[in-house]
């Protein structure tokens, strides 16, 4: 994989937004205007998209990525990512094991979260592409967040195991990117920082200049 996907690695899904799939859609569009590098779509909680709805949006966030060729990641769902022929999957300690579907994505990106240097060295046993690390700050998008790891972690982390691509993740905004990218960091991947923004795309831009 391109370490430099993960550079600004956007996520989001309908439940990120008041307006639903409509706004999620017009806001991955000025996202991908504003550059960002990677997007992963995470459907979650009460108001998730089910079924053939679910699968319709994700076609459109998989349209879009592909028309500003940025890969397109899917969250959790290993027969959603299938049957889409995405781009790759993201999993976390708490869902299906790498080597569970690891076979059946050649060629594809596979991510996995991690708050531990030992699930850090599993991961790099796993040979998955890059690890996410965080929350790194206090984080209100991810309703069971693990306690913040703080960014000295992304640079015990990157000492640990120096050839794994690291994305940090949680509560990380215009403010506090900069001193994430000087920890170590290979890329910073944001959900409200984008998708609550008054303008999403200068958001975005305003990321490649910190
Ligand atoms: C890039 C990235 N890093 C971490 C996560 C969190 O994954 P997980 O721990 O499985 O939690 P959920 O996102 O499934 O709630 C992520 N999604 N992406
Ligand atoms: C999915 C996820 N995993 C760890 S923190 C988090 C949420 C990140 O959202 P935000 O960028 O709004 O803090
Ligand atoms: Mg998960």
């Amino acid at each position: 994989m391109r370490t430099d996907y993960l550079k600004l690695y956007f996520i989001m899904g309908s439940q990120n937004f008041p307006a639903g799939e409509t706004q999620a859609l017009q806001v991955l569009e000025q996202a991908l205007q504003g550059g960002i590098t990677c997007f992963q779509l995470r459907e979650k909680g009460d108001t998730a998209l089910t079924g053939a709805a679910s699968i319709r949006f994700a076609q459109k966030c998989q349209v879009l990525c592909h028309r500003y060729q940025v890969p397109f990641i899917v969250n959790d769902n290993i027969e959603l990512a299938l049957q889409l022929d995405a781009d790759g999957i993201h999993v976390g300690q708490d869902d299906a094991a790498v080597s569970s579907f690891k076979n059946k994505f050649p060629n594809k990106i596979i991510g996995l979260s991690v708050h531990t240097l030992s699930e850090l060295e599993l991961a790099v046993q796993q040979d998955v592409n890059y690890v996410g690390i965080g929350p790194i700050f206090a984080t209100a998008s991810k309703n069971d967040a693990k306690k913040p790891c703080g960014v000295d972690f992304i640079t015990e982390a990157k000492r640990h195991c120096p050839t794994m691509p690291i994305v940090a993740i949680g509560g990380i905004t215009l403010d506090n990117a900069a001193s994430v990218l000087a920890h170590g960091a290979d890329g910073l991947s944001v959900i409200s920082a984008i998708s609550a923004a008054n303008d999403p795309q200068a958001a975005t831009r305003q990321f490649h200049h910190l």
